[in-house]
């Protein structure tokens, strides 16, 4: 795993931005082999979904060939609710660029048949040879998609009830309302992510702190889920200084140091990706 610091959230977004326009034109995507892409909701992503914007305006990037999957949505929250997953994505994203509308993949949390629903999201991914790359976000109980604490981390796509923690964090986007949440959800599983070949999460801002130093200076624990990461040979995480507040100086300084040979390790496997091996070599950290 490495973990990549900047200043603040806007770099976290550029940095995000920019790695993945390089991974998506290294990978020069053609229909008939998309780029298969995982996406997060949340604030958090805001700035990463901005710069890539940005770069698609610019001409530097194109989602012509990107396939997403998105992590999560509400149950029983209307598609065209302003707070549903669908509605965030389009209006923080896929309405600003070039991606196609049948490459977009979100769960129907209005699915009369959720558990259908949910296998068939599975079989989806599994159809288009699985994720190359998920970008995620967590909660501040650590959760990663919906994984809530207390999730297994075989867990796969499924029906999740939201902890209450959840449920206040996300009260602010409900006029402050806790009856007005939904109370569950569909999401991705942590095995589903641990799938893709690589995982980025992005985490930023103080409230987020404790979950971070959980997932990564503690062991693997389903109270914090996104600890599952430590598994996975090609993991990111990209936080702002706030969310390094709980993390010790030694592990700050490691991982600050190992980012000064970030550039040339990418280097060699961009080359290697080139040359037709889609598989990293060993583990990324
Ligand atoms: N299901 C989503 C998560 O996928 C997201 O990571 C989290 C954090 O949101 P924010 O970035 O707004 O803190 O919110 C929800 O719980």
């Amino acid at each position: 795993m490495r973990l990549i610091i900047r200043d603040n959230a806007v770099h976290v977004g550029e940095y995000i931005g920019n790695y993945i326009s390089k991974r998506i034109n290294d990978f020069a995507p053609t229909p008939e082999k998309p780029f298969v892409l995982g996406l997060p909701t949340g604030s958090s992503p805001i700035p990463t979904y901005k710069h890539l914007i940005k770069l698609i305006k610019d001409g530097k990037l194109s989602f012509q060939n990107v396939v997403t999957f998105n992590m999560d949505e509400y149950v029983n929250l209307p598609q065209d609710h302003p707070e549903s997953y669908h509605t965030f994505m389009f209006r923080e994203f896929f309405s600003h660029i070039d991606i196609r509308p049948e490459n977009v993949n979100i769960l129907n949390g209005n699915a009369k048949d959720l558990i259908a629903e949910c296998n068939a999201y599975e079989a989806k991914i599994k159809a288009y040879g699985g994720i190359e790359l998920f970008l995620g976000g967590i909660g501040e109980d650590g959760h990663i998609a919906f994984n809530e604490p207390g999730s297994s981390l075989a867990s796969r796509t499924r029906i999740k009830t939201l902890a209450y923690d959840t449920i206040l964090a996300n009260a602010r986007f409900f006029n402050n309302d806790i009856a007005a949440v939904p109370r569950m959800a569909l999401t991705v599983g942590v095995a589903t992510v641990l799938d893709a070949r690589e995982v980025i999460v992005v985490v930023t801002g103080q409230r987020k702190a404790l979950a971070l130093s959980k997932a990564i200076e503690e062991g693997i624990n389903h109270l914090w889920t996104l600890s599952a990461l430590q598994m996975h040979p090609w993991a990111l995480i990209v936080v702002d200084e706030d969310a390094t507040a709980e993390l010790h100086v030694k592990t700050v300084k490691y991982f600050k140091s190992i980012e000064r040979v970030q550039d040339e390790v990418e280097e060699m496997h961009a080359k290697i990706r080139q040359g037709g091996l889609h598989e990293p070599l060993g583990s990324m950290e």
